[in-house]
């Protein structure tokens, strides 16, 4: 099952691949024909409503396959009104060859006669709410008329994510999805059928720009990031919370102890830094942080730069047991992740060494073990992401890879960046997606340094904002 949104990720990571949308549509439009001839005898009408969208686009395509029948194409709507360039050429190609096209400017003129096939490529995935004009009428004449119903991809106007089915919906006998199975399409009474459309495997293994649009809220989400960090090391959480400012975090503050606050605050004049009296965490100060992070909704980031004492380890401990909102676990309060039992939403982010270290498995090549990381984070009931050459993301059921980056990345502090930017993308989308949109945007901001050695964490904190809104 996928969801439309990481369906068109996929998509998009697909056209990046070099396989653009065209070219899926040219397979859609090849699946639904192959229905139609499916449920169609030699000679039979078939009329096919097209709306302006790209679902219309699959079916004029059809149209193309489909020689033999009594055809008959209306779009709903003037051809100028079609809203995306390949539908478009689509149905140009069929007023140029000569195809029976028609195009109903007024939902009255839409006359569907007695047909025996309804191909009902109205609106797919791009529906909101109970259809309108001229799309409502439409349905209600589809829906009275005796013919067999194919609906390309989803009814026109039900939700194929909720399955909600408004009641201006068209009825479907058959209906034709592409690439997976849509959980909205489940409890419907008809017969869907998945076609694969040619998608790369590659677009869904591995992270993308899809990946990067479908894990990035909007500039002005309104996240605070709150950095839980330092003691024996200070650059690692002023990293991470300048990459979560980077990111799109609208604040973000840094809890440290009071003997390195002014360094940290010297840092950067964007970040606000909340010092504890102490040189060290320790369990006296749990309380006071998870009642500043709770009362602000806010993303922690447990974990950079805070040394290994064992009141340090402690104070960690309570907070994952009693801290409930999202999180981002890294270095050295990763090891306590195994035995805490915890109502926190963590991504935790180890690289070979500390997955090791949590119990999880050893390995050399992340990319190779994939599997095994994904059955960690099965067992560890978390989101995991492994960080080497490779980032392996897995929530336990979905797995993706990022290989973006260069070799240049080793060095330290670019796990600390991708901490900041995951948490950061954690306050309005889902952990994996946003852990997944994280790795891909640390990786392309180095790539777009083209360091060959000698890159700085610190470089990539400049060259996020490019990646992430300019590239999403
Ligand atoms: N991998 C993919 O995602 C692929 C998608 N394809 C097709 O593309 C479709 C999605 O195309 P689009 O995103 O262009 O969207 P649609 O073709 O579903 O429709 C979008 C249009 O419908 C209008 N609309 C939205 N809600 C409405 C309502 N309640 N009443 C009337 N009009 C409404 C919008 O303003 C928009 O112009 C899929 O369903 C599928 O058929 C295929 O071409 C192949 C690949
Ligand atoms: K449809």
């Amino acid at each position: 099952m996928i969801t439309t949104a990481r369906m068109g990720a996929v998509d998009r990571n697909a056209a990046a691949l070099g396989v653009p949308q065209k070219q899926l549509m040219e397979s859609s439009g090849n699946a639904v024909a192959r229905v139609v001839r499916e449920v169609a005898s030699e000679g039979d009408s078939v009329t096919i409503v097209a709306g302006r969208g790209n679902n219309g686009g699959d079916a004029l395509v059809a149209a193309r396959f489909l020689d033999g029948y009594d055809l008959s194409i209306q779009l709903l709507g003037r051809p100028e009104a079609i809203s995306t360039d390949i539908a478009r050429e689509n149905w140009e190609a069929l007023e140029e060859a000569g195809y029976p096209c028609e195009s109903v400017t007024d939902s009255a003129v839409l006359e569907l006669g007695e047909p025996d096939v309804v191909v009902d490529a109205m609106l797919g995935t791009g529906i909101s709410g109970e259809l309108r004009e001229p799309e409502a009428s439409a349905a209600r004449a589809i829906n009275a008329c005796d013919a067999t119903v194919v609906s390309v991809d989803v009814p026109s106007g039900v939700d194929a994510d909720t399955g909600d089915v408004p009641e201006s919906a068209v009825e479907a006998d058959r209906v034709v999805t592409f690439h997976d199975g849509k959980l909205g399409l489940a409890e419907l009474d008809c017969e869907v059928r998945v076609e694969d459309i040619g998608i790369p495997a590659a677009a869904e293994r591995y992270v993308g720009p899809g990946d990067l649009e479908l894990g990035t809220p909007a500039p002005d989400a309104g996240t605070r990031v709150f950095v839980i960090g330092g003691g024996p090391y200070t650059g690692a959480p002023a990293l991470s919370a300048q990459a979560a400012l980077r990111a799109g975090a609208e604040l973000s503050f840094l809890a440290c102890p009071d003997s390195i606050g002014d360094v940290l605050a010297g840092y950067a004049e964007d970040l606000i830094v909340q010092a504890y009296d102490s040189d060290r965490l320790s369990p006296d100060e749990v309380d006071d942080l998870i009642e500043t992070a709770t009362k602000h909704d806010d993303v922690v980031v447990l974990g950079p730069g805070l040394g290994t004492a064992d009141e340090t380890l402690d104070a960690a401990r309570t907070f994952l047991e009693e801290f409930e909102g999202p999180m981002v676990v890294d270095a050295d309060a990763l090891s306590i992740v195994p035995e805490v039992d915890t109502d926190a939403t963590l991504v935790c982010t180890p690289n070979r060494k500390e997955l090791a270290g949590m119990g999880g498995p050893e390995l050399d090549d992340l990319e190779a073990g994939a599997d095994e990381i994904e059955a960690f984070a099965a067992d560890l009931g978390h989101v995991v992401m492994a960080k080497a050459e490779a980032d392996v993301v897995s929530d336990g059921e979905r797995t993706r890879i990022s290989t973006r980056g260069t070799p240049g990345m080793v060095v330290g502090g670019t796990g600390d960046t991708l901490a900041g930017i995951t948490a950061a993308f954690m306050g309005e989308r889902d952990p994996l997606d946003a852990a997944a949109a994280a790795a891909y945007a640390n990786g392309r901001a180095a790539e777009r340094l083209e360091k060959g050695g000698g890159l700085l964490a610190s470089d990539l904190l400049d060259e996020l904002p490019g990646v992430i809104w300019g590239e999403r």
